[in-house]
């Protein structure tokens, strides 16, 4: 018996799986599917693209179907999009099962979300936020029960970047028996390997691909050294050039904030390039909906913070541009991992200027490859430089004119109240903060402006003192 049979799947899973293009097991999928079907805790670290999410989904969807209940499984990932789009293998996969999934993220409706989940689905996939808030609030559910607990980018969930899961995380934990199998999988899980280790405690099952290089060999990975100030317009030169050569092509560019992600957009718009945005600061309805027109070739150009970087799997896409260097290594092989993904080719262009040339060298060092210069024709940017610098101006002072700081501020407050936090506590706490440091600063400048005319005292001091001795010795010698 071979493929996914011979791991110890039913019959009817794979070939459901079959059907849908998964065949053969991948390397991921061969090693982690039999312990987890043997009831083991498992930590799975493979590369982008790898098939991570059938690993955990084919044996929870066979262990379900042996023992069918709800709530059987949470599945906890960071971002909304991913959870949509691993509700939706779930939802293939288990097809045959008649499997009840229910979404939980930030942006939807509240009370239809707790509707659903007091009707026991089979399989809850929840960004950590939104799931805390119902454990806070709600009573109408249990998560008492679950078989398995799966953490899909566990390493994301676990560190404390901009936004910090841990507490939300830490009443989730809570909420779970003790008693279930844990499922960790990332494409860069080693970073968090302790903390991950403390959550999977049932014979944990560690399986890691033993390639050195860390992102796909089917990925072209190059770098473009251009001074800061003319980035844009090597940008807009670099999709022309995929747009004049390629019939068929799908680009996602990856931006540092939401503001300039929101200014990139409005720019490639106005050079007629067909391109929508994805961040954080977008309705959730219009996230979804530019990712869905992005899937489906409407528009062939996603412009993304890192809301985008891990995860999503959308086979169309053929090149990914770093418009920053990422400042991790790690946010790097998650990017350019979206293109070049299941055996796919790919390219990957990341933007480097004089001031990022460290971070390629950390980048180069952790994927143990090292990035080739890609070369452009300087001449055919220099031509459009001022147009594409003036477009960028005018969009800046288009998006000055909209609310989208006040915006941003709005959300951060909204933010703070979720995190239990009184928002003008914490701007007065903040001021008061500046307030001391501004003070402690003033001292220390007094400090400094005292021991300095001290010295200079002394100094005159001396040379008065010597200058004493001098008269005094030439009067002697007069006498
Ligand atoms: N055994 C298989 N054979 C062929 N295709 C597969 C197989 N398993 C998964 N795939 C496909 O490979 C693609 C990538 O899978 P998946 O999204 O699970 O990758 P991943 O390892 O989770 O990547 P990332 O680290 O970026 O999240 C998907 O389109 C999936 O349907």
């Amino acid at each position: 018996m071979s493929g996914f049979r011979g791991l110890g799947l039913a019959a009817w899973l794979a070939e459901q799986a079959q059907q849908l293009g998964i065949g053969r097991p991948t390397p991921v999928q061969a090693a982690c599917i039999p312990p987890i079907l043997q009831g083991r805790d498992c930590m799975g670290c493979a590369k982008t693209g790898s098939g991570k999410t059938a690993a955990f989904v084919l044996p929870v969807l066979q262990k379900l179907s042996e023992d069918p209940y709800g709530i059987f499984c949470l599945v906890l990932t960071p971002t909304r999009e991913l959870a949509y789009q691993i509700a939706e293998q779930f939802r293939v996969l288990g097809k045959p099962l008649g499997l009840k999934d229910c979404i939980i993220v930030g942006g939807m409706d509240m009370v239809a979300q707790a509707l659903e989940l007091s009707r026991k689905p089979h399989v809850v996939i929840a960004t950590p936020g939104r799931l805390a808030d119902h454990l806070r609030s709600s009573r109408t559910f249990s998560l008492r029960k679950i078989k398995f607990l799966v953490l899909d980018e566990a390493d994301r969930l676990l560190e404390q970047g901009c936004t910090d899961f841990t507490k939300d995380l830490e009443v989730i934990l809570g909420a779970v028996p003790a008693a279930r199998q844990t499922l960790l999988f990332s494409a860069t899980l080693t970073d968090t390997l302790n903390e991950l280790k403390s959550l999977a405690m049932n014979k944990p099952f560690f399986w890691e691909s033993q390639a050195e290089v860390r992102t796909v060999d089917e990925l072209v990975q190059r770098y473009l050294l251009v001074p800061e100030r003319v980035k844009d317009a090597y940008l807009v030169h670099l999709i022309q050039t995929f747009q004049d050569e390629h019939e068929d092509w799908s680009i996602i560019i990856f931006t540092s904030t939401c503001k300039n992600c929101q200014i990139l957009n409005m720019m490639l718009k106005k050079f007629n390039f067909p391109s929508v945005a994805l961040h954080s600061m977008m309705k959730q309805k219009q996230r979804f909906a530019a990712l869905a027109k992005f899937k489906s070739s409407v528009f062939k150009i996603l412009i993304a913070t890192d809301v985008a970087a891990r995860g999503l799997d959308i086979p169309t896409v053929q090149v990914v541009i770093n418009h920053n260097t990422p400042g991790l290594p790690k946010i790097y092989i998650h990017r350019v991992g979206r293109t070049a993904r299941a055996g796919r080719h790919g390219l990957a262009i990341t933007l480097v200027t004089q001031y990022d040339i460290h971070l390629v060298h950390a980048i180069e060092e952790q994927i143990k490859t090292k990035l080739q210069e890609f070369s452009v024709e300087e001449r055919a940017v220099l031509g459009i430089l001022t147009q594409v610098n003036v477009a960028r101006r005018e969009c800046e002072i288009k998006l000055e004119a909209t609310d989208f700081d006040e915006k941003k501020e709005i959300n951060k407050r909204k933010q703070m109240i979720l995190e239990g936090k009184d928002p003008d506590l914490e701007a007065k706490r903040k001021a008061e903060l500046a307030k001391i440091k501004k003070k402690n600063k003033q001292f220390r400048e007094r400090v400094q402006q005292t021991l300095q005319e001290k010295k200079q005292l002394q100094l005159k001091r001396k040379l008065q003192k010597k200058a004493r001795r001098q008269q005094r010795r030439s009067a002697k010698e007069e006498k």
